[in-house]
């Protein structure tokens, strides 16, 4: 059986910041979960303190039931990436792993094992000083997979990756859920995580605001609208609303549908003789749906019609709260 990583309830403050609101939330294994919210929302520190780095105000965070520091071995059960300065300019990646495998009891051949699954057995023996970002990002994965760990967490692992970096991060992550593992991922930017995350946690101002696949999001989003194309639009407008839509002209040949999905408007307008160009279930982007859910958790948004930048004005802080978790 897989190992889940449970917070809850978790409030963390520094100073007058509120990091952690509430945050609670389970990670399962077998699927990317992407960890998304805003700059500011909490991804970091809830990472930080599900690894014993930070400590709650209140709140829990298990990993397999239990508190990270009491762990046997913990770095056999969880691997991190937090963040990718380079460890020691002057030390070899390869030196670097050995060093830290030999810290945990572990042999050169995993060292090997590691670097070639990030695809750094070309550059192991240069010194990580000279590392772009994107080698490090790969170096601190290596790092965090030495011990073979069930659960595996990565804060922003894109930073720094060019394009195909990317594509290669995407298939590694899939790969490591497909084995069952643990999979946490945080990103500020939605597209990094399409197509990758198969669950989605998005959060704002501490705490959670939707626990949802990422299908799911998608479909909410979506709605039931269809867009039509015809040049009989009074025609196919009586049709439609006959058959119970709601009908809306948002061009001379173009209507916006809602309440009959796309194959009936095509069989409503089939049987009633109305020509038609096109049909289509509005798609709505991922990133889109993120945007309008996180829209009041921003902690630094520009107001609509507020000075540009350069006119003497700061950024607009928006005091609104997150939204309540949608489930
Ligand atoms: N050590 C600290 N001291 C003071 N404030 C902190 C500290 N760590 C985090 N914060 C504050 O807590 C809030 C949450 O920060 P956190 O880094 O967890 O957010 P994040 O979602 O990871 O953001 P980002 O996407 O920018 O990395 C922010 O307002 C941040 O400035």
């Amino acid at each position: 059986m897989g190992t889940s990583i449970e917070v809850d309830g978790l409030h963390k403050r520094f100073g007058g910041t509120k990091a952690l609101d509430g945050m609670t939330f389970t990670v399962s294994p077998g699927r990317v979960t992407g960890f998304v919210g805003p700059n500011g929302a909490g991804k970091s520190t809830t990472m930080r303190v599900v690894l014993g780095l930070d400590t709650p105000d209140a709140g829990t965070a298990l990993v397999g039931g239990r508190r990270y520091a009491t762990l046997p071995r913990p770095l056999g059960w969880v691997g991190a990436l937090l963040d990718a300065a380079a460890p020691q300019p002057g030390r070899s990646a390869r030196n670097h792993l050995l060093w830290l495998a030999h810290s945990q009891g572990l042999g050169r051949r995993r060292v090997d094992e590691v670097l070639d699954l990030v695809g750094l057995a070309g550059a192991a023996r240069r010194k990580t000083g000279g590392y772009s970002l994107g080698m490090r990002q790969r170096l601190g994965i290596a790092a965090a997979l030495l011990g073979d760990p069930p659960v595996l967490m990565f804060d922003e692992p894109f930073n720094g990756m060019d394009p195909q970096g990317i594509v290669w991060m995407r298939g590694f992550l899939r790969s490591l859920a497909d084995d069952d593992r643990t999979v946490l991922v945080s990103s500020h930017l939605m597209s990094e995580l399409q197509d990758t995350a198969d669950h989605l946690l998005i959060v704002g101002r501490g705490r959670l605001i939707a626990d949802t696949s990422t299908a799911a999001l998608l479909a909410a989003a979506a709605g039931d609208r269809v867009r039509l194309r015809t040049s009989a639009a009074a025609a196919a407008a009586t049709a439609l609303e006959r058959a119970g839509g709601t009908v809306v002209l948002t061009g001379p040949q173009a209507l916006t549908i809602s309440g009959v999905p796309a194959a009936e408007v095509v069989a409503i307008l089939g049987a009633a003789g109305v020509p038609f160009a096109e049909v289509a279930a509005e798609q709505v982007s991922l990133e889109r749906a993120y945007l309008d859910l996180t829209s009041d958790a921003v902690e630094y948004a520009a107001r609509p019609g507020a000075a540009p930048p350069g006119s003497g004005a700061g950024p607009a802080v928006d005091g609104a709260h997150a939204k309540d978790a949608v489930r």
